[in-house]
C-alpha cells in the first residue's frame, strides 16, 4: 500500500448507521502508474449506500467515476481505504455485487435464457438445482419484461432489449449492490425513460442498493435518492444532495428544476477549479 496520498478532510465512516449500510466506502484512494509518474485518480472518498437506495454519481468527464466504480466492484485494487459490503470488508469481486455497463456484452451464440443462466453459473453461487435455475431465469426475465424471449438470440434483440437481458443476467443472482456505469447512455430518449422506469421498479422490488454513474443530471434527478458530485484531479466527493421528491417523479417540476440549477452551478464550480 502506498503512503497516504492526501490527508482526508471527510470524517471516517463508523457507527451503527453505516454498520447496516449495504455499501460503506471509507477513505478510498487510487493511483495509476503513468509514464509521467503516479497519477491520483481519486482520493479521500467516503460514501454509503443503504439497501433500497439509489445513489447517483455525477462528475465531469475524466474525474474518476468509472475508476471508483470498478474499484468498489473489486475489478482493480484500491491503494488506500476500505470497502464494506453489508459490514464485510471486500477486496475482490464479490458475488453479492452486480455490475451493469453501457454495453450489454451478451454472448451471441447463446439464447437469452442461456445468457442469463451463464451469469448464474459464473457467479460462484452454490450450485442451483435445475428447477431453481429455471425459476430464477423466468423470474429475472419477467422482471425486465422479456418473459417471451427465452429462446431468442442476441442478434434478434434491439439495443434496449439486449440491455434488459444484461440486467436480467445481473438481478437473477439477487445482488445486494448494483454498480452501474452509464447503463442507459447509448439509448434514445424514449428507451432511456423506459429503462429508467424499469430500474426503479427493480430496485423497489429487490431492495438492493444501487450506485449509478451518469453524465446526465436529469437522469440523476429522476432516479437518485441522493446525488453525489465528484470534483477532479483528484476525484473527490464535492457535494451531496438528498432528493426528497417522491417517486414517481416527473421531469421539469419546480423542485427538480431548482435542484438542477444548483447542481449545474456546483458542476461549473468544480470544472473551473480543475483542469481535465
Ligand atoms: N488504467 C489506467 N491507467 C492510467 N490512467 C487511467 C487508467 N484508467 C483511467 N485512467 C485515467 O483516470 C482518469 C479518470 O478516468 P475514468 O474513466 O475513471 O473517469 P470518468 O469520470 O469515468 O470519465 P468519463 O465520464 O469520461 O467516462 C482519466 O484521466 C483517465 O485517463
Amino acid at each position: 500500500m502506498n503512503a497516504r496520498l492526501h490527508p482526508s478532510s471527510s470524517p471516517v465512516v463508523q457507527g451503527n448507521s453505516t454498520d447496516r449500510a449495504a455499501l460503506v466506502v471509507d477513505d478510498l484512494a487510487k493511483q495509476y502508474a503513468t509514464p509521467q509518474g503516479p497519477f491520483t485518480v481519486f482520493d479521500g472518498i467516503h460514501l454509503t449506500v443503504q439497501s433500497g437506495e439509489i445513489v447517483c454519481l455525477l462528475g465531469a468527464s475524466g474525474c474518476g467515476k468509472s475508476s471508483l466504480l470498478s474499484t468498489i466492484g473489486g475489478l482493480q485494487p484500491a491503494d488506500w481505504g476500505h470497502i464494506y459490503l453489508q459490514g464485510d470488508r471486500i477486496q475482490a469481486p464479490d458475488p453479492r455485487i452486480g455490475l451493469i455497463f453501457q454495453e450489454a456484452a451478451l454472448l451471441p451464440w447463446l439464447t437469452v435464457q442461456h445468457n442469463v443462466a451463464l451469469g448464474l453459473q459464473l457467479s460462484h453461487m452454490p450450485r442451483l438445482s435445475r428447477p431453481a435455475l429455471r425459476s430464477r431465469i423466468d423470474q429475472a426475465l419477467l422482471s425486465v419484461g422479456l418473459e417471451k424471449f427465452h429462446r431468442t438470440y442476441p442478434r434478434q434483440l434491439s439495443g434496449g432489449m439486449a440491455q434488459r437481458v444484461a440486467i436480467a443476467r445481473t438481478i437473477a443472482r439477487d445482488p445486494q449492490l448494483l454498480l452501474m456505469d452509464e447503463p442507459f447512455s447509448a439509448f434514445d430518449a424514449i428507451t432511456r425513460l423506459e429503462m429508467q422506469q424499469l430500474l426503479l421498479g427493480i430496485i423497489a422490488q429487490q431492495r438492493c442498493a444501487a450506485l449509478l454513474v451518469t453524465h446526465d443530471i436529469d437522469e440523476a434527478l429522476l432516479l437518485g435518492d441522493r446525488i453525489l458530485l465528484m470534483s477532479r484531479n483528484p476525484g473527490r466527493i464535492y457535494r451531496e444532495w438528498v432528493v426528497t421528491t417522491p417517486q414517481p417523479r416527473v421531469r421539469h417540476t419546480e423542485d427538480l428544476m431548482s435542484l438542477r440549477a444548483e447542481i449545474f452551478t456546483a458542476l461549473s464550480e468544480v470544472m473551473a477549479r480543475s483542469t481535465p
